[in-house]
């Protein structure tokens, strides 16, 4: 099982999204993260990752979902999911490209597909926990529970 983090940006009417130039997902938007390295709790890996992804910091982090994926072909994932404010500018690095979309444009056909389940809950601050099944990039089914 991997453990990763993803952190959401969310100011005002905008959303932080990064272009993922390689790894897992790589050409698609999402936001930032990765995988949680030995001895880190999700917390460090989520600040360490936004650190090295766009040279910025954050703060007031606030974890707001889990996700469970399970892929038939690959390894399954445990993703812990966070609402942070940034500290300063995000700048491209050798992972990703930084950029704000309006809340209503955000590219979900260019997005991983179960982020159209999830997103709006974090953007509304509503606690969730997931699960979706994969075969690769294709999405079969999913579970999602949310609370205010
Ligand atoms: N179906 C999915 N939907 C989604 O929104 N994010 C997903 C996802 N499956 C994985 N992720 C996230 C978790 C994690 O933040 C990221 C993948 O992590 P990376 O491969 O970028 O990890 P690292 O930054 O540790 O990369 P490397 O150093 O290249 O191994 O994609």
């Amino acid at each position: 099982m991997i453990e990763a983090v993803v952190v959401h940006i969310v100011q005002g009417n905008k959303i932080l999204l990064h272009y993922k130039k390689r790894g897992h997902g790589a050409g698609k938007w999402n936001g930032l993260g990765g995988k949680i390295e030995n001895g880190e709790n999700p917390e460090e890996c989520a600040k360490r990752e936004a650190k090295e992804e766009m040279h910025a910091d954050i703060t007031n982090l606030k974890k707001i979902g889990i996700i469970k994926f399970y892929d038939v072909n690959n390894e399954d994932w445990t993703v812990y999911v966070f609402r942070a404010e940034l500290l300063g500018e995000p700048e491209e690095s050798e992972e990703s490209i930084p950029k704000w979309f309006f809340l209503r444009d955000i590219p979900y056909e260019n997005m991983w597909e179960d982020d159209k389940y999830w997103l709006p809950l974090v953007i509304n601050n509503i606690n969730f926990s997931a699960e979706f099944w994969f075969e690769g990039e294709n999405m079969k089914k999913f579970k999602i529970e949310a609370w205010k």
